[in-house]
């Protein structure tokens, strides 16, 4: 063995005339360690991506994170996969078959990324770590404690970037699919009464910090917020700003694309910690069973969280919903639906939030006659559309205020009218909005006469101010 390591050693140096003298480095380093493959006796242990039951190996997505992490090896590796997002560095990833060496408490070790790509197309993924056996009994203890650490850290970072996962066609193995959550909305952003919102943040902490009291009471570790009210009153964007305020990533579960109870019980458990599991338009589902191909008992065990129970983490649910009357009060009963959270049309101290935010006015001549037309007219509109009245006039904060004061009186003479229509802010409807005034669904309707008879008496008076 010794003469042969010679031999090789000889050969190597006269081709390092011709190489240059980090690759006659690396060629030499190669053989040694081929070498000692052959002299030693190794172990190998499999990590692969998915159990028995297709279910997430959680020890994988560590060992994934911390082998693309070694990038100096993983740049010795014959091919590795460049990576970036918007604005972010280049980062690299192992690619398959392809093997990186670390070193930990002077044993050398080694990482192999193997792809298998099975009968039916679903691709099986597997990391294979190769030790020394005689290194294993000192080492591998403390190594696996070492990757567990350091990928958490990694994953500490990283979670800077929040992911917004989505549930993908029933029959692939890997359900989740994500993306950088890049909802803008933040708490701050969020038109609400401050007090509720502050309730609604200082029980979702006190939740998360009370781990042992829901064990000693033999509860799932589990808190649900219904989020209702009508359409446009910032139901999704307040859970995009909860999820940015707890740094947590989003599980938006779409029941049309689950194929049957057994399936939304898998997604359940593919969830990982520290996010928010999603189910938007929850009454949609609720009052048309044939959206979805879960059955309501299915969807019943889903919200009790049961089958997350056996991680012991915590489960944050959050469903959505326009209307809640017509639904049966058992499937929001306590302990299922913890905290009901109504999201109300916008009234005048909303709109003064509104105007702050979209236009930076703070305080303006009109706002008298806003407030009167909200006492005379009520909350009619939503958040959202009188959101998209400011943007649109974000170059007049005046005309702003007339099409808000224009567009609650519509709604006003229409629900006197008992016309079917009211104002709407749908911006595929571009006869009047292009120049900033209104969507109306009746143009044709006696109200509007009436309204366009208002809005001229109305312009008169503030003219007169
Ligand atoms: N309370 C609010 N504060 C600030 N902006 C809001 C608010 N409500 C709505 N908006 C604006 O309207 C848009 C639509 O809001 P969002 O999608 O959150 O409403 P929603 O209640 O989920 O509606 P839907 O019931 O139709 O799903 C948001 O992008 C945001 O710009
Ligand atoms: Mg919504």
């Amino acid at each position: 063995m010794i003469y042969f390591t010679l031999f090789v050693l000889i050969i190597s140096i006269s081709f390092s005339l011709f190489f240059r003298w980090t690759t006659f480095i690396n060629v030499v380093k190669q053989m040694m360690h081929s070498i000692e493959d052959h002299v030693y006796v190794y172990q190998l242990f499999k990590v692969p991506e998915l159990n028995e039951n297709l279910q997430e190996n959680q020890f994988y997505r560590k060992v994934s994170t911390y082998v693309n992490s070694l990038s100096s090896s993983i740049e010795d590796s014959d091919f590795t996969n460049l990576f970036s997002s918007e604005g972010k560095d280049i980062i690299l990833y192992l690619d398959d078959n392809q093997i990186v060496h670390d070193t930990f408490l002077g044993a050398r070790i080694s990482w192999k990324y193997q792809v298998l790509v099975e009968d039916d197309y679903q691709k099986k993924k597997t990391f294979v770590l190769k030790m020394k056996k005689r290194d294993k009994r000192r080492i591998l203890q403390s190594y696996l404690q070492h990757i567990d650490t350091v990928s958490d850290e990694i994953e500490e970072r990283c979670r800077r970037e929040l992911k917004l996962f989505i549930n993908t066609e029933s029959h692939q193995h890997r359900r989740w699919r994500s993306t950088p959550l890049a909802h803008p909305a933040t708490l701050n952003t969020i038109v609400m009464d401050s007090d509720l919102k502050i309730r609604i943040m200082s029980d979702l902490e006190s939740f998360l910090e009370s781990k042992e009291y829901y064990h000693r009471l033999g509860r799932v570790w589990k808190r649900s917020y219904l989020l209702y009210g009508p359409s446009g009153t910032g139901k999704s964007s307040f859970v995009a700003a909860m999820a940015k305020s707890l740094n947590y990533d989003v599980y938006d579960v779409d029941l049309s694309n689950v194929s049957d109870d057994s399936d939304l019980k898998m997604l359940l458990v593919q969830t990982r910690r520290k996010s928010l599991i999603v189910v938007e338009d929850l009454d949609r589902f609720l009052n048309d069973s044939s959206s979805s191909s879960v059955s309501l008992s299915g969807l019943l065990n889903f919200m009790d969280g049961i089958v997350s129970s056996c991680s012991g983490d915590e489960k944050i649910m959050v469903f959505t919903m326009n209307y809640k009357e017509l639904i049966d009060p058992p499937v929001l009963r306590p302990g299922r639906v913890d905290v009901h959270i109504y999201f109300p049309l916008c009234d005048f101290n909303m709109f003064l939030t509104l105007a702050d935010t979209y236009l930076g006015v703070k305080d303006h001549k009109m706002f008298p006659h806003v407030e009167e037309t909200f006492e005379i007219t009520g909350a009619t509109l939503s958040p959202a559309e009188i959101a998209e009245l400011m943007v649109m006039n974000r170059s007049s904060p005046s005309r702003a205020f007339k099409s808000v004061m224009t567009a609650l009186q519509i709604n006003k003479v229409a629900a006197s009218s008992k016309l079917q229509g009211r104002w709407i802010g749908d911006s595929s409807d571009q006869s009047e909005s292009s120049s900033g005034i209104l969507n109306w669904k009746d143009v044709s309707s006696p109200a509007i006469k009436e309204i366009r008879k208002f809005y001229g008496v109305l312009s008169a008076k503030i003219g007169d101010t």
